[in-house]
């Protein structure tokens, strides 16, 4: 099976439920910056302090405090991972290059997870996070449209994107993943 996997699609797709589920079930890494920066943001470090205003907007945080939590955690990481929430934008899919450059590793699959702004936005509402207010899912959903979709392309004319159906139970979308991990 493939292990070094990114999770591409957009905020409610089920990004962080399947990549936790995956990442459990064959013992990869599970690396998701959404996570790590709210960490952050509850331990009120600096980075924290600084990523807290601009994630209730909505918006990304800066490319070098992402890249360098990213960074800190795939260093000395020999095993399979799965990045989840990174990268967000050509910029950090550039920087990324970079790194796994610099560790002689590759992406072997991008795992794009699609479903309808419709159900997005409803499974969002009913989590409730901080950030999971009508005005700002909007604003995540702009974001991700106009700065993350474009890596779709990128990945694709790579031979690395792989389409998903994120309809359904959490168990039939697991499904789907393992089955196009393994062809
Ligand atoms: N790679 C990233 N670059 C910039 N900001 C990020 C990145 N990952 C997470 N964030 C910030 O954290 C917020 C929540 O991210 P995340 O938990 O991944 O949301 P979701 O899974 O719902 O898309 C984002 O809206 C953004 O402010
Ligand atoms: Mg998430």
């Amino acid at each position: 099976m493939k292990q070094r996997l990114l999770f591409l699609g957009p905020p409610g797709a089920g990004k962080g439920t399947q990549a936790e589920l995956l990442a459990e079930r064959h013992q990869l890494l599970h690396l998701s910056t959404g996570e790590l920066l709210r960490a952050e943001v509850k331990a009120g470090t600096a980075l924290g302090q600084e990523a807290e205003a601009v994630m209730a907007r909505g918006e990304l945080v800066s490319d070098a405090l992402v890249l360098a939590i990213v960074r800190s955690r795939l260093e000395g990481h020999t095993g399979g991972w799965l990045l989840d929430g990174f990268p967000r934008n050509l910029a950090q899919a550039e920087a990324l290059d970079g790194l796994l450059a610099e560790l002689d590793q590759r992406i072997e699959r991008v795992l794009l997870l699609e479903l309808e702004d419709g159900v997005l936005i409803q499974r969002l509402l009913s989590r409730g996070r901080a950030d999971d207010n009508e005005a700002v899912i909007r604003n995540r959903l702009v974001v991700y449209q106009e700065q993350t979709a474009p890596l779709i392309d990128h990945y694709r004319q790579l031979g690395l994107l792989c389409s998903v159906e994120a309809s359904g139970t959490v168990e039939e979308i697991a499904g789907r993943i393992v089955a196009s991990l393994t062809d």
